[in-house]
């Protein structure tokens, strides 16, 4: 018999994984989303079997339950669950990018059919909802398990099962120490982000011609800012306290470098660089993943004839070579996705940027 599982919220993560999952063949996928849109294109696509509106009578069909909503109403499904009357087991997980709440209210279930084991799939976009969602998200990405007291390796390794076809890499923390690391590596960059943005907008005022000077630096290091203001609210206040003491480390390591520059202190501040740069090029490029990658991209492209070859066509007039290309998802209707393989980084560079530059959406997969 086909195992049931239940997908609450198909935007860009649920979305992304809801892909995955319907690639296996013993597996039913119920959605349920509060964007019909987003449910209707959902099984349009064959990418869920069943829509579903009733979470509690959902629930109770399903083996397996996927909570992928901003995580203040992931936490309101939680506590909804002990008053469900379960006939069978249940194993739960989030997409959660903040543990702390998710988990206590996940250790607090009383139900002895529920075992709930945390998720972080740690990839995403700016982007937001189902039309943003890609199969292809989660590749060589570092998938975070946290599992609750209810649970044990069996539930873990179900999920890892679930998500074989993500071809992330999991691996397990405490909540603690997710979320420590979660703050430093992805929520108060975004934070900081954000700030750079509303300096740049703060200067506008006396330098209109400021934002046509914006080029790769600025755009690079604010693109999430572009994030969805709503998901990140929930973020930083799951996540307050962490972050309210990384501003304090961060306020305090501006006052070095700025005693650096009123002091002329001009080693201290190319050393400051320097090991800067050095940490930030030594960072892991090739993680050992599922697939063996060269040096690869990931290039959206729509399902329409000649789609392939004006790529490729782009590509050969700037004299970059392929190793490999590979059609990892053509639907109908929906956009499809090219891996091209480089032997070099160098190449790999310089395709994304001559594909961007013809408004193609490129990902590097690092
Ligand atoms: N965006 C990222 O880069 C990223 C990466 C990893 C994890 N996450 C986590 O994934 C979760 C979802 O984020 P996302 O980026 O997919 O957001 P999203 O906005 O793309 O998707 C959220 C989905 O939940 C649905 N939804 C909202 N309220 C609902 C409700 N009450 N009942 C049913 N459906 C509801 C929305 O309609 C939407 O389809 C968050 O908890 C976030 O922390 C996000
Ligand atoms: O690539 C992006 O746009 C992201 O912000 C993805 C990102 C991150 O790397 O910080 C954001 C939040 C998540 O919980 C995981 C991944």
């Amino acid at each position: 018999m086909k195992k049931k599982v239940l997908f609450v919220g198909l935007g860009l993560i649920g979305g992304s994984l809801a892909m995955n999952a319907s690639k296996k063949e013993d597996v039913f996928i119920m959605g349920l989303d509060e964007n019909e849109d987003s449910l209707n294109s959902a099984l349009k696509h064959g990418v869920i079997d069943q829509a579903v509106r009733d979470f509690k009578r959902a629930v109770k069909e399903a083996d397996i339950c996927v909570l992928a909503t901003p995580i203040s109403i992931t936490i309101e499904y939680l506590n909804l669950l002990d008053s469900v009357d379960l006939q069978k087991p249940l194993l739960v997980t989030d997409v959660s990018s903040v543990k702390n709440k998710v988990l206590d209210a996940a250790n607090q279930l009383r139900h002895p059919m529920i075992s709930f084991v945390g998720g972080h799939p740690m990839a995403g976009s700016h982007k937001q909802g189902y039309t943003a969602a890609k199969p292809h998200l989660f590749e060589n990405a570092i998938y975070v398990l946290t599992p609750s007291v209810h649970a044990s390796d069996k539930e873990a390794e179900q999920l890892k099962e679930l998500f074989s076809e993500t071809n992330a890499r999991f691996l397990t923390f405490s909540t603690r120490e997710h979320d420590e690391m979660t703050a430093v590596i992805s929520h108060f960059p975004h934070l900081i982000a954000s700030s750079l943005v509303h300096q740049a907008k703060d200067w506008q005022v006396t330098h209109p011609y400021i934002e046509h000077l914006a080029a790769g630096g600025f755009k690079d290091i604010t693109r999430i800012a572009s994030s969805n203001p709503k998901l990140w609210q929930d973020i930083f206040f799951q996540n307050r306290t962490l972050l309210i003491s990384m501003i304090d480390d961060w306020v305090e390591e501006m006052g070095k470098v700025r005693t650096f520059l009123q002091e002329q202190e001009s080693d201290r501040t190319y050393q400051y660089l320097l090991e800067a740069k050095q940490y930030r090029d030594g960072l892991p490029k090739k993680e050992k993943g599922a697939i063996p990658s060269f040096y690869d991209i990931h290039v959206d492209i729509h399902d329409q004839p000649g789609a392939i070859h004006d790529v490729i066509g782009l590509l050969a007039q700037h004299e970059i070579s392929i190793k490999n290309i590979q059609i990892l998802e053509i639907r109908e209707g929906i956009t499809g996705v090219l891996r091209i393989s480089f032997a070099t980084e160098q190449d790999q560079l310089a395709s994304k940027h001559v594909l961007e530059l013809h408004q193609y959406e490129v990902m590097l997969q690092q």
